[in-house]
């Protein structure tokens, strides 16, 4: 049984139909990424999986357990997490405050109203563990707000880790990333994977360089529909693929790049 299986799932809106009748299943361990040229309903088809949009029809099931009418913090104790683009850190506090919550708030539904323990060895402990798995150990003492964006983005990631998730959802962990920032996040998300071997990640990202490097399996989105699925080798020779990133290649990131060396 695949760890998330989704089956014909639809979402309309009015007379468009974002996500047609879209099947496809994330296998335990397994980074997954989601790409399509902008407008093909990768962002629809997270917010069906997180819970944050009603479907209209078809089947969503983590582990077994059908998510579909379940309400988003139903879904993260399901097993769910996903990183919101840093919009989840809590700016005003450290790192260590941030990742102190979000080790008191596991098994409870939200952290918004904890206040920071920090005299409890075991949880200090936890959240030190996370600090040192996105290489913020350095930045413990730091307000998460005046961190640069590549580190707000690790502190995003640790926030959503800290529950030990089956699924993690990534929606653009690169955005706006320069190179250094995005080969840094590319390793940090392959040390999540050697750490956490268990635990997929749903990848959605534009960065076709990071994907390719990244995924296990590629699931190419048009029009709200399934085109192609397959590793990054076949996803590269697909003439179909090929087709629909032919016409955007003056937006640079959309384009499908030579495979890399070493890539899945
Ligand atoms: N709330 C909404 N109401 C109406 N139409 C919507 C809504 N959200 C998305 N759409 C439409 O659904 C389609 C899919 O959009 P979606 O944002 O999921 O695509 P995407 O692949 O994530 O694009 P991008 O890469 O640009 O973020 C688009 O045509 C979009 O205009």
């Amino acid at each position: 049984m695949s760890l998330l299986s989704i089956q014909n799932l639809v979402k309309r809106f009015g007379a468009l139909t974002a996500t047609d009748h879209v099947s496809l299943a994330v296998e335990r361990g397994q980074i997954h990424a989601l790409i399509g040229p902008n407008g093909a309903g990768k962002s629809t088809l997270v917010h069906l999986i997180s819970g944050l949009l009603p479907a209209d029809g078809g089947s969503l099931t983590l582990d077994g357990t059908e998510l579909i009418h379940l309400a988003p913090h139903q879904r993260v104790a399901a097993g769910l997490a996903r990183c919101f683009q840093i919009t989840s850190i809590f700016p005003q506090l450290t790192v260590a405050e941030n990742l102190l919550l979000a080790v008191q708030a596991q098994g409870r539904n939200s952290f918004r109203s904890f206040h920071v323990r920090d005299d409890d060895p075991a949880l200090l402990q936890q959240a030190w563990a996370l600090a040192q798995r996105v290489q913020l150990q350095g930045r413990w003492n730091d307000v998460a707000g005046t961190l640069p964006h590549g580190a707000q983005r690790k502190l995003d990631v640790a926030l959503a880790i800290a529950a030990q998730p089956k699924l993690l959802l990534l929606d653009e962990p690169m955005a706006g990333m320069g190179p250094v920032e995005s080969s840094e996040m590319v390793a940090l998300i392959q040390q999540l994977r050697a750490s956490s071997p268990d635990m997929a990640i749903l990848l959605i990202e534009h960065d076709m360089d990071a994907v390719f490097q990244l995924a296990d399996c590629i699931t190419v989105l048009v029009y709200g529909k399934v085109l192609a699925q397959g590793s990054a080798a076949q996803i590269q020779a697909d003439p179909r693929v090929q087709a629909v990133y032919l016409g955007q290649e003056d937006e640079g990131d959309a384009s499908i790049p030579e495979a890399q060396e070493g890539a899945a």
